[in-house]
């Protein structure tokens, strides 16, 4: 029996894909794995008892990673799995950038007991008159699972679109349209578009990306969408750029009391994922990889260690190992099984960065004497025994 805690609320289609060997609880001390949505785990104490966390969702700035894979923690996302609800929202961010629609609705709204209404409308209508998308120049940085339905989007509403992504795959690239044109900088574009919507993540390199001296640069009138998170550009540029006029509406899904209290600001409440539909296809997602961790030692879609993937296991014995990515590592472990007389029928070892994972099929049952000198092993992080029979 697993245990999964929730930190967020998580489909019901999703946990329900758990099934009957797994608890989910909100309050267990000690879970298997954790799963959450936008939960800020920074200040929180990880039990010992955790092997992964899964995050149903994209951005991963709210999970420590990085210590998190130095306590030989897997952490994973969804890649995709909310793509195209976010798409949908940046065309409406596009629209309302565009069109006075919320000002001419509120302003409908509070005419509701006027019995003149209709007669003041065509006179009052000229207040806000908007511009088009067609023939608008976009740049869409950050060409990933979003940024590419964008991209692709906006030219289908006849816009001109650049995309600038200096790390862009090899599997965006392909879903990718040959309309879209290469951008080489952010520089490059900026004085040239009309739109400029965020699809990047949120790291090091990324905050604060709309920097004054950009804003500086931009076409007057621009209009900014951020979709991706608050941190990749300053309240106080965005004030300035506004008040220079450079700015002309800021589109963001992560705003603050001192953003709200902006004209042009259109502030909503982080629902670029908030569809039924994206709810669940993440949910189900992170649900696959904590079972294929948990029940299987494979680890699918990471972002601190290798992705390691063995199919289920065909041996007696399957035992999973995190650790630091040092020299010796594998030579070590294999000769502590060698040693312990257990022969290795299948093993897959796989780096990132600073981390690595090894993975064995083993032909006889192990013993937590033989775990326990795994364990000892310098640069081991955590031994998991995920299967042991006879
Ligand atoms: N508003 C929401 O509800 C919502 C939902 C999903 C994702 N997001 C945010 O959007 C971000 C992107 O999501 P995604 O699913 O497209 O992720 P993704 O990983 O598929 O794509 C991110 C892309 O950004 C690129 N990139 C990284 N650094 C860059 C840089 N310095 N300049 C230009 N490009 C850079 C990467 O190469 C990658 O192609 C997430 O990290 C998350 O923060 C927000
Ligand atoms: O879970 C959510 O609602 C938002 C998730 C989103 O910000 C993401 O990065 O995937």
């Amino acid at each position: 029996m697993f245990k999964v805690k929730t930190l967020n609320n998580i489909s019901q289609e999703g946990l329900s894909l758990l099934g009957g060997n797994y608890i989910i609880t909100a309050e267990d001390p000690n879970p298997d794995a954790i799963l959450l949505r936008s939960f800020k785990m920074h200040d929180m104490e990880l039990p010992e008892s955790v092997k992964i966390i899964g995050r149903a969702g994209a951005g991963v700035n709210n999970i420590p990673i990085e210590e998190y894979a130095a306590q030989g923690v897997v952490v994973v996302n969804t890649p995709g799995a909310n793509a195209n609800a976010v798409k949908e929202l940046v065309i409406l961010g596009l629209l309302l950038s565009s069109r006075k629609v919320i000002s001419g609705i509120n302003w409908a709204k509070s005419q509701q007991d006027n019995p003149e209404v209709d007669k003041l409308i065509e006179k009052e209508k000229a207040k806000f008159a908007g511009q088009e998308l067609t023939g608008k120049k976009i740049g869409v940085i950050g060409l990933g699972a979003i940024g590419v339905l964008v991209a692709n989007a906006a030219l289908s509403l006849g816009m001109e679109v650049y995309g600038y992504d200096p790390f862009v795959s090899v599997e965006s690239a392909w879903g990718l349209s040959c309309d879209v044109k290469r951008a080489l900088s952010l520089d490059e574009i900026i004085g040239e578009c009309d739109y400029i919507t965020l699809h990047v993540p949120l790291i090091d390199q990324t905050k604060n990306m709309i920097n004054a001296e950009r804003l500086k640069k931009a076409k007057p009138g621009l209009r900014l969408l951020n979709f991706a998170r608050g941190a990749l550009v300053s309240n106080d540029n965005i004030k300035a750029a506004m008040e220079s006029g450079d700015l002309a509406c800021y589109v963001t899904d992560f705003p603050d009391q001192e953003l709200l209290q902006l004209d042009n600001v259109i502030g909503i409440p982080h629902l670029g994922a908030s569809t039924a539909e994206s709810e669940e296809n993440c949910a189900r997602m992170a649900v696959h990889e904590i079972k294929e961790y948990l029940e299987n030692g494979n680890i699918v879609n990471s972002v601190n260690y290798p992705d390691c993937y063995m199919g289920i296991s065909s041996t007696p014995a399957r035992i999973g190992i995190t650790h630091k990515n040092i020299p010796n590592m594998v030579g070590q472990i294999t000769s502590s099984l060698a040693k312990d007389n257990i022969n290795i029928g299948d093993m897959l070892n796989k780096s990132k960065g600073e981390f690595a994972y090894t993975l064995l099929d083993v032909d006889s049952k192990v013993t937590l004497d033989s775990i326990d000198r795994l364990e000892k092993i310098a640069g081991v992080l955590k031994v998991r025994i995920i299967k042991n029979e006879n």
